[in-house]
């Protein structure tokens, strides 16, 4: 595997480093793949991709997953599938960082990582800004991130 630390072409936003692998660019649109590395305890907030399936591909550590109000745990050599329009979200448990493969097809979020990365954009300062481009990308937010669990 790439290391993700070194990787010239890793974005970091919010502490996560993310390597687009495969640009939509790439597959006509089809599909694009996301190499990430999300620290303990990270995870986005609440949100739907209208225009998307998403799939994670778990390499290390491992997280929570909240998919329509239902949670379970997903480590390495598991995937999820979170169908377009279903709310979702994710959160990184606090043993270990985890590294992990998003797929989304059609393909284009990465272009949300990239936007993100590229102006630096802080949480909740920006949060206008995170949404705008957001909307752009045909994602929503719909509530906060997990509370790391007791
Ligand atoms: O969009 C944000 O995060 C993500 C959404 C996904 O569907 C997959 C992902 O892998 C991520 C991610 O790794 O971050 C997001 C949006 C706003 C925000 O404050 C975040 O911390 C993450």
């Amino acid at each position: 595997m790439k290391d993700l630390q070194t990787d010239p072409d890793v974005r970091i936003w919010n502490d996560v480093r993310y390597k687009t692998i495969l640009p939509a660019a790439a597959t006509g649109g089809a599909m694009s793949i996301v190499d990430s590395l999300s620290p303990p305890l990270s995870g986005p907030p609440r949100h739907i991709h209208h225009d998307a399936d998403e799939t994670f591909v778990m390499l290390t550590g491992t997280c929570r997953v909240w998919i329509a109000g239902e949670e379970r745990l997903a480590g390495p050599g598991e995937s999820v599938f979170i169908p377009r329009g279903t709310e979702h979200t994710f959160q990184v448990t606090a043993e270990a960082p985890s590294r992990h493969l998003v797929i989304l097809t059609p393909g284009g979020f990465e272009g949300f990582f990239e936007e993100m990365a590229q102006g630096a954009f802080r949480i909740p300062e920006d949060m206008p800004a995170v949404v705008e481009a957001a909307e752009r990308h045909h994602l929503t937010f719909t509530g906060p991130p997990l509370e790391p669990s007791p």
